[in-house]
C-alpha cells in the first residue's frame, strides 16, 4: 500500500504525518502489508532521518526521477540522489507527469532504466483517459504503455517492478473504477508480462490499482486476483483513512 502525497505536505508536516502513521501501525500490519509513502522531493531527507532514527518499517520513495544521472538538467533529481537517500521506490509515468509535463513512452522508459541503474524500484503508472475507455480501447492503450515502459528492460529487473494501473478518469474524482473493471486491465497487464517474459515472472510482479481508493472500497478492489496493492492519492493524506486502507482485511 503506497501513499502518493503528490504536491502536498512540507517537510515539517511530513515528519508529523509519518510519526502519526508509525504510531498507528503495528507489527501485525507490517507483517501483512508493505507500507510506503511517496512524499515530495523536499521531504525525503526528513523522512529518511525519521525512518532511520526510529527504525520505522515504513518504506519511502519519490514521485519522479530524472532520466539522467547528473549534469546540466536544471530542476531534475537523479537516481543516484534518490539511492543516496535510501529510497525504496520511485513513481514513474504518473498520469499527472504525462499530462502536465509531456512525458511520453520513450521518456518513461528512460526513467525506468534510470531507477533500475541505481536499485530504486520503479512504480510504473499506466492507465487510460476517459475518452479512451469510452471508446473501448482501455486495455490496448494501457498495454501499449506497459510495452513502451519495459522496452529493453531485462527480466531480472522487470520481475521487481511494481505496476500501478490508474485510470485517469478515476484519479482524484471520487469515481472508482469498478473492481471487476480494474481486474480486467490488471489481469491483462499480468498476461502481457507473461508474453513479454514468462508466467513465472508475471506472477512475481506486484500490480496495484490507483484512483479514488478509500477505506470503503479498498477491500473489494483487493479481492481481485490480479490486484496486489493500491496506490493511494488523496486518502493517503488522512492518516486514519490510510491506516484503514492498510487494514483492508478488516473493512
Ligand atoms: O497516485 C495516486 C493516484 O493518482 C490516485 O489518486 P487519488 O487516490 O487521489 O484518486
Amino acid at each position: 500500500m503506497a501513499g502518493n502525497w503528490k504536491m502536498n505536505l512540507n517537510h515539517l508536516e511530513a515528519i508529523a504525518h509519518v510519526q502519526k502513521l508509525a504510531f498507528a501501525l503495528t507489527d501485525k500490519d507490517y507483517a501483512a502489508v508493505e507500507v510506503a509513502v511517496l512524499p515530495p522531493f523536499t521531504d525525503l531527507r526528513s523522512v529518511q532521518t525519521l525512518v532511520d532514527g526510529d527504525k520505522l518499517k515504513i518504506k519511502y520513495g519519490a514521485q519522479d526521477v530524472s532520466a539522467h544521472d547528473s549534469g546540466a538538467y536544471t530542476g531534475e533529481v537523479s537516481g543516484p540522489m534518490l539511492a543516496k537517500l535510501n529510497c525504496s521506490y520511485v513513481a514513474i509515468g504518473h498520469s499527472e507527469r504525462r499530462q502536465y509535463h509531456g512525458e511520453d513512452e520513450p521518456l518513461v522508459n528512460a526513467k525506468v532504466k534510470a531507477a533500475f541503474r541505481h536499485d530504486v524500484t520503479p512504480i510504473l503508472c499506466v492507465g487510460e483517459e476517459l475518452e479512451v475507455r469510452e471508446a473501448g480501447n482501455h486495455v490496448a492503450h494501457t498495454l501499449a504503455q506497459v510495452d513502451g515502459a519495459l522496452k529493453d528492460i531485462p527480466g531480472e529487473q522487470a520481475e521487481t517492478i511494481v505496476i500501478a494501473y490508474e485510470p485517469v478518469w478515476a484519479i482524484g474524482t471520487g469515481k472508482t473504477c469498478g473492481a471487476e473493471d480494474a481486474q480486467e486491465v490488471c489481469g491483462a497487464i499480468r498476461a502481457r508480462l507473461a508474453e513479454l517474459y514468462s508466467q513465472e515472472l508475471a506472477d512475481k510482479v506486484r500490480i496495484q490499482y490507483g484512483g479514488s481508493v478509500k477505506s470503503g472500497n479498498v477491500a473489494q478492489i483487493m479481492a481481485q486476483p490480479d490486484i496486489d496493492g493500491a496506490l493511494v492519492g488523496g486518502a493517503a493524506l488522512d492518516t486514519d483513512e490510510f491506516v484503514k486502507i492498510v487494514r483492508f482485511r478488516d473493512q
